[in-house]
Order: C-alpha cells, then sequence, then structure tokens
C-alpha cells in the first residue's frame, strides 16, 4: 500500500514512511492511493473473531507489507493486551435501536488509547534497526490525545514526546493523566491560547523547513494515518455484531477533530454497510456549518463541558474533501491555502453533495447534552460522559429505522462535575489510573507563539543524527 499526500507535492511513502513522517511535506495530510475493499464474505467472516483477529483483518491492507501477518498480530496483542474488558470495545444496548459502543477501556479511559496503544509499538518496532536519529513527536490535545499518546510513548527509547495544551481548558483528570507522568521524554506544555492554535503550531514546525530539517520530526494527532486506521477496526467490529454485512448500522460519532468519524468513511469505502455516519457537534460546529450549508469558516472557540471537541479548525476534514473532490491535490492545496489565509471555505458542489450521501450533522447544546446524560441514566441506568452525550443527542434526533451506534469516547469519570451537573451521580474513577490526585505534576505554561514553543523544544530535544 502506498500513501498519496491530500496536497500532491509531498513524497509518496509507504506505510512506515507515512507512520514515522505524521503529517506530508507539503503541509497535506497522508492517504491511502485506494481504498482496500472486504467482500461481503470477508465482513461476514469477521463476525465471530476476537477485537484482536478484527484488527488484523482489517488492518492488513494498509499495513502492506511494512509488517508480517504474524508481527502485525503481536502488536495487536500487546496494543489491546492492555485493556481492562475483554472485548475491548464493548457493545451495550440502550434501547430497542439505540446502542453504545464503548471505547474507554483502554489506560486513558478515551478512544484515543484505541489507536495510540498501537501507534507507540508501531513507532518502537520502526525504529529499531534504523539510523536516522531519535523521533521528537510534538502534539496539540485538548485533554484526551495527550495522556494517551504520553501513556503510549513514555519511557520508549529514542522518542520524546511535547505535548501542547490549552491552558485552563481541559479537565483536571485529562490535565493530571498528562502532566503526572514523570518520565525524562515527556514534556508537556500548556499553552496560552486555545486547542486550535496549538494545532497550527504543531503544523507550523512541521512546515518550517529549518525546524524539520533539525529534528526528526513525527505525530501521534490522528493527522498521522496510523491513527485512523487503527479507529477504522472498531466500527467492523460493531457492526457485524449488529447484523452487518446483512444489516445496515448506523453511527453517531461526537466530533472535533474529524479523525473518529473520518475512520467511519473510511470503514464505509472498504464496503462495511454503513447506513449514515452522524456528526455531532457542540456548539463549536464549524463541520455542521460544513456540511448541513458547505460553510466552512472557522469562529471564535467557545470553551464548554465538552473540551474535547472545543474545536474550530478540524485537520481530518482536508482528508475528506480531498476523497470527495477526485483526489486533485492541486486543486485542494489552492482550496486549503483559501482556507488557512482567510480561516473561510466553501464547499465545491461535488464536496457538498458527496458528504450528503454518507453524512448527516447535527450542532448539540449543554441543553442537549445534559437531556442525553439524563435519559441514558434514566432508561438504561448508564452514566455516560458529556462528548458521548452530544452524540446520543444527535443520534436520537435523527429516524434511521437501522440499529445506531453511538461512539462512547471517553469514560465519565474524565468530567465529573458535568456527570454530576446533569445526573446528580458522581463518577468514579477506576482503580486502573491509581493515585492520580496525589501524583505531582510537572508541565511549563508558554505564550501561544512560534518561537516560545519551538525554542523550548529546541532545547530539550535530540536534534537529527
Ligand atoms: C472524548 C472525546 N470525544 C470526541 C472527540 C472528537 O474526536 P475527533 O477529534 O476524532 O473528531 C475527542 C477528541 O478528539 C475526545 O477526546
Ligand atoms: N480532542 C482531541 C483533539 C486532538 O485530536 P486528534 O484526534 O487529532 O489527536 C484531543 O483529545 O486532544
Amino acid at each position: 500500500m502506498r500513501y498519496i499526500s491530500t496536497r500532491g507535492a509531498a513524497p509518496t511513502l509507504d506505510f512506515r514512511g507515512a507512520t514515522l513522517a505524521g503529517l506530508a511535506s507539503d503541509g497535506g495530510l497522508y492517504v491511502p492511493e485506494a481504498w482496500p475493499t472486504l467482500s461481503r464474505d470477508e465482513i461476514a467472516g469477521l463476525a465471530n473473531l476476537s477485537y484482536v483477529d478484527t484488527a488484523v483483518a482489517v488492518m492488513a491492507p494498509f499495513v502492506g507489507d511494512t509488517l508480517t501477518r504474524d508481527e502485525l498480530r503481536g502488536l495487536c496483542e500487546q496494543a489491546y493486551g492492555r485493556f481492562a474488558h475483554a472485548a475491548v470495545t464493548p457493545l451495550k444496548q440502550l434501547d430497542h435501536d439505540q446502542w453504545l459502543l464503548e471505547l474507554f477501556h483502554g489506560p486513558t479511559l478515551a478512544f484515543k488509547d484505541v489507536a495510540l496503544q498501537l501507534l507507540g509499538l508501531l513507532f518502537e518496532r520502526f525504529l529499531t534497526g534504523d539510523n536516522e536519529g531519535s523521533l521528537t513527536i510534538v502534539g496539540a490535545t485538548s485533554g484526551d490525545t495527550g495522556s494517551a499518546a504520553i501513556d503510549a510513548v513514555a519511557g520508549r527509547a529514542g522518542i520524546d514526546i511535547f505535548m501542547l495544551h490549552p491552558a485552563g481548558r481541559v479537565s483536571e483528570v485529562q490535565r493530571r493523566q498528562m502532566t503526572t507522568v514523570r518520565a525524562p521524554n515527556v514534556h508537556n506544555i500548556a499553552i496560552r491560547g486555545d486547542f486550535d492554535t496549538a494545532q497550527a503550531l504543531v503544523k507550523a514546525m512541521f512546515n518550517d523547513a529549518g525546524f524539520s530539517r533539525r529534528f526528526r520530526l513525527s505525530a501521534v494527532n490522528s493527522i498521522n494515518w496510523a491513527r485512523l486506521m487503527a479507529q477504522v477496526v472498531y466500527y467492523f467490529y460493531a457492526a457485524v455484531r449488529l447484523g452487518a454485512p446483512e444489516r445496515e448500522v448506523a453511527f453517531s460519532v461526537p466530533t472535533g477533530n474529524f479523525g473518529d468519524v473520518f475512520a467511519g468513511y473510511v470503514a464505509a469505502k472498504m464496503g462495511l454497510p454503513v447506513a449514515r455516519l452522524v456528526v455531532a457537534t457542540n456548539v463549536n460546529d464549524i463541520l455542521h456549518r460544513a456540511l448541513s450549508a458547505g460553510d466552512y469558516s472557522s469562529a471564535t472557540v467557545v470553551p464548554t463541558a465538552t473540551p474535547s471537541m472545543d474545536i474550530q479548525v478540524s485537520s481530518n476534514f482536508e482528508r475528506l474533501l480531498f476523497d470527495l473532490g477526485g483526489r486533485d491535490g492541486v486543486a485542494l492545496a489552492g482550496q486549503m491555502g483559501g482556507f488557512e489565509a482567510s480561516r473561510a471555505m466553501r464547499l465545491t458542489n461535488a464536496q457538498h453533495e458527496g458528504a450528503a450521501t454518507h453524512l448527516t450533522s447535527a450542532s448539540v447544546d449543554a441543553d442537549g447534552m445534559a437531556m442525553a446524560m439524563r435519559w441514558a441514566q434514566e432508561h438504561a441506568n448508564e452514566v455516560i460522559d458529556p462528548h458521548t452525550a452530544i452524540a446520543l443527542a444527535a443520534a436520537r434526533r435523527q429516524t434511521l429505522n437501522v440499529p445506531t451506534v453511538t461512539l462512547a469516547t471517553a469514560h465519565p469519570a474524565k468530567f465529573p462535575e458535568a456527570v454530576e451537573r446533569a445526573t446528580g451521580m458522581s463518577a468514579r474513577l477506576p482503580k486502573r489510573v491509581g493515585d492520580l490526585f496525589e501524583r505531582e505534576e510537572a508541565f511549563d505554561t508558554l505564550d501561544a507563539t512560534f518561537a516560545a514553543v519551538s525554542d523550548y523544544i529546541a532545547a530539550r530535544a535530540t536534534p537529527r543524527s
């Protein structure tokens, strides 16, 4: 399998190259040259497989010959062996046609673990025997990517991780899960700005020729293709348990950076009968405006009780626009360049209409979120996190007549105040997070400028050898 950039001007890479590169050198994102497909029989055959075997079957075409099937299985066994539930991502029924797919049984209690536990191992595997020097991971987080990425790479040789989070805009549990990990290769930075600013700084470091020549940069955000690849698996895992390929299934996905829902789009492209993907946003609704009215224009981020979705520039939307726009890298580079200059863009007809064949969107406010939390509690005795509630509220607004799976992206105990406000319930942290509130925190706070952040990293990272 070869990987091409959405902006058409970066070298084509294999899976190993795309994983280590993270972002393409032309500022675009890597995508497979063509979508691999699974036949109906192959999809039906997944129904009896474990999570690990499903992961191997779904990911093998993307990995190509960079790993043998046995190597891939070994990495998946190691990654998913750390999950606290035997099914890795169990399904729960809420009522006749509403389901929850619990993605938070990994070490840091959010869906990010599903991909990042594997990505940490892939980095280690691909760096073995390679003489190009240490990897400098720079990432931006609105809460969950940071802790999952840090857990996945803390203490690994040949890797330094610099994680930027917006100061004061992540939950206390999220912050502590990052800042209490005391490994010498982990560097936490709180920036005086929002998540979009942090993400823009990360991209600017990749795009700065001098900085990226000096340091071997890589990404743990969903701009890294390997992240999305690992997330495609659970769409298959859930759908076959609900009757696919004989029966269509819909998914409702709480969305910020458009990574998780794009993984669902990829599953559909691979042949999974997905009736609909519901793109659920909070009031930071750039994606809802783009999908409903073709207007992708970035507004100021409003802090909400769903901080991980407080995003107004959704990186992976570029992958969708590329795929729906005829995979024309030159045209997309122009379109994205326009957006970067003005923070506004119109979707073309092909992009807007193409998106409508797969995706429906909804923006859910604080009341809608709280109502969904109460509904889950009263009707199904389930305490859900606020992000999951945004997607459940969006799912319940649809008339789909097929099983509808809401992705439960975080454990409710990551957001105890919001849970208690909406339901009166207290959400307890599982034992596996240990003494989070007793551990000492370490992080530095910086201005949200390229100079402040790149100087900080340059003073601590290992330059290319
Ligand atoms: C709990 C939670 N839900 C939903 C999202 C949104 O996912 P994505 O950015 O892939 O759209 C995030 C952050 O990524 C998250 O941490
Ligand atoms: N909500 C995210 C933001 C970054 O998203 P990513 O999926 O691109 O890493 C977070 O939890 O940090």
